[in-house]
């Protein structure tokens, strides 16, 4: 499997399973997307989201239903607690030609990975289905160890384009930028303030 970040805007994405990783999936693709759920039950967040909620047995449901349900949908997501139901589900995916994800079962097209993301960057971590809890252990340190990312690429950004008025040789623009994301300083002046950091850059490195 190889990552992609997808415009899931406006796309279908139909959930069979409202537990509580149903509501987790669902809450992954909220509210970029057009969301689907279909389940006897429903976990009571389900209320705090914007979605289709559709009430059915699927235990004696046709297999016309499902595939009337997931007809032009992008992405559909398994996730009841019944594995032979989840992989029917997936199978009935591959006939209509639809992308699948399992939450549990046979591993389908999908995975969904954890995500840290802020204005200006996202960042995907998986492990290929080996250890969950670790991608979510893995988001929570990079959480924890750069709160001021957004912050940092902003003023890259910003530095960058000063940079490529100011100096005309690429190479060199490239190394001060990298010399920046090295420079603690920085980003100990990011943790105060971004334009004192911007001016601690000029002073430093824009003679
Ligand atoms: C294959 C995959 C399918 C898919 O859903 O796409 C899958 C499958 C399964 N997960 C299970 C359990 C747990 N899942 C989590 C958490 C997350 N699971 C997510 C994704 C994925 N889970 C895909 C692989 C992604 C990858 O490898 O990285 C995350 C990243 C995204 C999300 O769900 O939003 C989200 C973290 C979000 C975050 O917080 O950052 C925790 C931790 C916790 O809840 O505290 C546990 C308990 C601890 C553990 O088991 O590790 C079980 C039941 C196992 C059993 O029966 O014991 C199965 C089924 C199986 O393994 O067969
Ligand atoms: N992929 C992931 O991230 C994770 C997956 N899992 C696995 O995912 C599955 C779901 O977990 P939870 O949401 O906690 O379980 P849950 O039991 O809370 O929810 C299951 C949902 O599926 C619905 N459902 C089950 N059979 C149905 C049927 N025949 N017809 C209609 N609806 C049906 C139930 O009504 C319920 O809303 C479990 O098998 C669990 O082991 C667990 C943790 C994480």
């Amino acid at each position: 499997m190889i990552p992609l970040i997808h415009d899931m805007n406006g796309k279908k994405v139909v959930i069979f399973g409202g537990g509580e990783v149903g509501f987790r999936k669902a809450s992954f693709f909220y509210p970029e997307s057009d969301i689907y759920v279909v389940s006897r039950t429903f976990y009571k967040k389900f209320n705090s989201i914007n979605i289709t909620a559709i009430e059915k047995e699927l235990n004696d449901a046709e297999d016309n239903f499902f595939l009337d349900i997931i007809n032009e949908s992008f992405l559909v997501v398994a996730a009841t607690s019944d594995q032979n139901l989840n992989n029917h589900i997936g199978r009935l995916s591959k006939k209509a030609g639809i992308l699948f994800n399992n939450a549990d079962g046979n591993t389908g097209d999908v995975m969904i990975p954890s995500v840290i993301s802020g204005k200006n960057y996202m960042i995907a971590i998986s492990t290929c289905g080996k250890s969950p809890g670790m991608s979510r252990y893995i988001r929570k340190s990079l959480e924890e160890r750069f709160p001021d990312l957004d912050e940092m690429i902003s003023l890259q950004s910003e530095v960058r384009e000063l940079l490529k008025k100011k100096e005309p040789v690429q190479k060199r623009r490239n190394e001060i930028l990298r010399n920046i994301i090295y420079d603690e300083k920085v980003w100990e002046e990011l943790k105060r303030d971004w334009n004192s950091a911007l001016i601690y850059i000029q002073e430093k490195y824009f003679r």
